[in-house]
């Protein structure tokens, strides 16, 4: 990530909007907004594949007839039309694991950093999806993602009460509506 062209455009984009980026409170924001992206952009740096190769630390597990779900991961992410953020995003992440089980918090690493990414909440679905199978090893994962974007509700037709929810299918999860259930 260039974070001295970003600091250079921040100070563009604030003397665009009729400000004095000289002005005390304004100084240093180029430098800081630069540092928030390096953080909240991180994913943009990593290809699903690497991803799954971060995180993809398993363990034994004997029973294949077990079912993982993590329900409730909190992810913030950054709609690629505004550049505006999805809050109140929440992750459900099921797997059927074959023969090996992921460590449980990468399984939420993973979540967290899909979602630094420009995205829109169906393709982050599906590269959460993605990298839980490779990393898993397991092509039957389930995926469902609930949030508020703030391009519709802070701006635009300014609706707060409006809730996203994507559900995202692979393997099993497709054809077994029991198996759905797990994330209902
Ligand atoms: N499918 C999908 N659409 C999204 C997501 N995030 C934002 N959008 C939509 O992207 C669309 C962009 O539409 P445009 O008409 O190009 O932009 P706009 O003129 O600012 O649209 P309005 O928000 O309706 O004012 C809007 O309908 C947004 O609500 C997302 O994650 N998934
Ligand atoms: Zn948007």
């Amino acid at each position: 990530m260039d974070t001295k062209a970003i600091e250079l455009h921040i100070k563009g984009i604030l003397e665009a909007l009729g400000e004095d980026p000289e002005r005390e409170g304004l100084k240093e924001t180029p430098q800081r907004v630069a540092r928030m992206m390096e953080e909240v952009f991180e994913g943009i740096g990593y290809t699903n594949h690497e991803i799954a190769r971060m995180f993809g630390k398993t363990f034994e597990a004997a029973d294949d007839s077990t079912a993982v779900v993590m329900k409730d991961i909190t992810v913030f992410s950054y709609c690629e039309h505004h550049m505006a953020l999805m809050y109140d995003m929440t992750v459900d992440v099921a797997y059927i694991p074959r023969g090996r089980v992921l460590g449980l918090s990468k399984i939420a690493r993973i979540c967290d950093m899909a979602a630094k990414r420009l995205q829109l909440q169906e393709r982050l679905g599906s590269d959460i999806a993605e990298i839980i199978a490779e990393a898993s090893g397991s092509p039957d994962v389930g995926v469902v993602i609930k949030g508020s974007h703030s391009c519709m509700t802070a701006r635009g037709i300014r609706n707060p009460s409006s809730r996203t929810v994507t559900k995202t299918w692979r393997g099993e999860f497709r054809n077994d509506p029991e198996l759905r259930k797990l994330l209902d």
